[in-house]
């Protein structure tokens, strides 16, 4: 068997500590799938002295995670710090510097540095892998890179944010409203340091354009991707969109359309039949759409130990085959800058508002939709405690999002409405 591969790993939380238990108890079966040996070696942490559930004493300690990335018994640099910047990326330009490998679950500094980074990596002959900074466990950027490379893409889709779907069914099975399943969450501790990573949609932002990059040949976009979290989504929303037939998910879709690419994460009504609306809990959905194969949907664990620890080990893996590939499926050199689209193909929104009760106040609604040339096709005036106000569902036919947004800005100054309208795009799935 050839020389082992010595992996230096930097991060020994839930996923690192998950990396090392996998090749401590798998040691056998993945040197016989590598054909050769993976060793751990050397690994950096913030507090040596932890019980993380294996010896630690038998491997080197760093401090620093930058000293274990120059170390000459270190192939391959495992990053599982986290942070979009700071100690993450430091590690990483030092393995580059000292010509290792890099496989890292860093969707965040990937989003933002990963052009950079890649295009370091590959001008020094190195490879920088990513499998589990999307999506955790489903195999959704081998499936693009790999399996799906003789495609033109289509369009991708999912679900890649476990906290917001567990939010958002859970206000649907419970009855509950945001803020009490938002603490839930929290107790179980599902959400990120900054919580606003995760409802804010910008967790799932930065996954979002990760795949885009791989499926359009662009460069990593992260400022393209239209962000909008659930902050704003009340089980009134969720009860209306069941009531229809829909569901309500935080959903990432890009396309590469005739005006550029159209990114977006966002929370969309889907069809509650759908395999996307179909999806609940905490899990993940990767939908990818290709010319020749059609759709391909993957459902899986997007987070934990395990099955992030299983993605970390496939990159690593792949690298110990002598299998050699480009960060983002391509040479990163070879990316092109693309263009963005300025906003999002048309489609029907689901809109709710609550108005004064008054005469004349659903018309002045209606004109500014009318006169901002959107058509509505269904509408609801539903009851509310507080008989001055005037709660109103509207569902639009299709629709542009600029449209939209004047049209709202101009109920807005109609004086009309008591607070500020909630608009989620209806994703027609099968177009
Ligand atoms: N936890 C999960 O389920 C998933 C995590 N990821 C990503 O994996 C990466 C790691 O995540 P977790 O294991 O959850 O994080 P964690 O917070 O559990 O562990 C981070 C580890 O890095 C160490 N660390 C932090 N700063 C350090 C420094 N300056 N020097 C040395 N060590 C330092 C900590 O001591 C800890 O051992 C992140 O980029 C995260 O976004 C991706 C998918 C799922
Ligand atoms: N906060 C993320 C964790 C994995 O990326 C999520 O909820 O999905
Ligand atoms: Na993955």
């Amino acid at each position: 068997m050839s020389d082992p591969l010595r992996l230096g790993i930097a991060g020994l939380g839930t996923v690192g500590a998950g990396v090392v238990k996998i090749l401590e108890k798998r040691a056998d079966l993945i040197a016989a799938r590598a054909g050769r040996p993976v060793k751990v070696t050397a690994v950096s942490a913030r507090t040596q002295g932890k019980d993380r559930g294996f010896d630690l004493s038998a491997y080197a300690w760093e401090d620093d995670p930058v000293r274990l990335a120059a170390r000459d018994d270190v192939d391959l640099v495992v990053e599982l710090v986290g942070g979009d910047n700071g100690p993450a990326k430091d590690t990483i330009e030092a393995a580059i510097a000292h010509g290792k490998d890099i496989v890292t679950a860093n969707k965040a500094m990937l989003a933002l540095h990963g052009q950079e980074l890649a295009e370091a990596a590959e001008a020094k002959g190195l490879c920088l892998r990513f499998e589990a900074a999307v999506a955790g466990g489903i195999p959704c950027v081998k499936a693009l890179t790999e399996s799906l490379a003789g495609n033109r893409i289509e369009r991708v889709m999912g679900v890649m944010n476990g906290t917001c779907n567990y939010i958002l069914t859970r206000m649907e099975d419970a009855g509950l409203p945001y803020d009490t399943v938002f603490a839930e969450a929290s107790a179980l501790g599902y959400l990120e340091a900054d919580p606003t990573l995760d409802v804010g949609g910008i967790d799932a932002g930065h996954k979002l354009a990760l795949l885009a990059s791989i499926a359009y040949g662009t460069r990593v976009d992260f400022e393209a991707v239209r962000l909008e979290g659930i902050e704003r989504v009340s089980i009134a929303d969720i009860r209306h969109a069941s009531d229809m037939g829909f569901k309500v998910k935080l959903l990432g879709v890009a396309r590469m359309t005739g005006r550029g690419l159209e990114a977006r994460m966002s929370p969309c009504l889907v069809p509650a039949a759908s395999p996307l609306g179909q999806l609940s809990g905490a899990t993940n959905m990767v939908v990818l759409e290709g010319d020749a194969v059609g759709r391909i949907v993957l459902r899986g664990a997007g987070a934990g130990e395990g099955p992030t620890a299983s993605a970390v080990l496939s990159d690593v893996i792949e690298i110990a085959r002598g299998t050699r590939l480009s960060t983002f499926g391509q040479p990163a050199a070879s990316l092109v800058k693309g263009t963005r689209a300025q906003s999002g193909s048309p489609a029907p929104y689901y809109l709710r508002m609550e108005l004064q009760d008054k005469p004349g106040a659903l018309a002045k609604v209606a004109a500014c939709l009318g006169d901002a040339g959107i058509s509505i096709d269904r509408m609801r005036q539903y009851d509310h405690a507080d008989a001055s106000i005037a709660p109103v569902i509207l569902v639009t036919h299709k629709a542009g999002r600029p449209d939209l947004d004047a049209a709202i800005e101009r109920m807005t100054e109609t004086g009309v409405l008591t607070g500020e309208p909630v608009a989620l795009r209806i994703e027609e799935l099968d177009d």
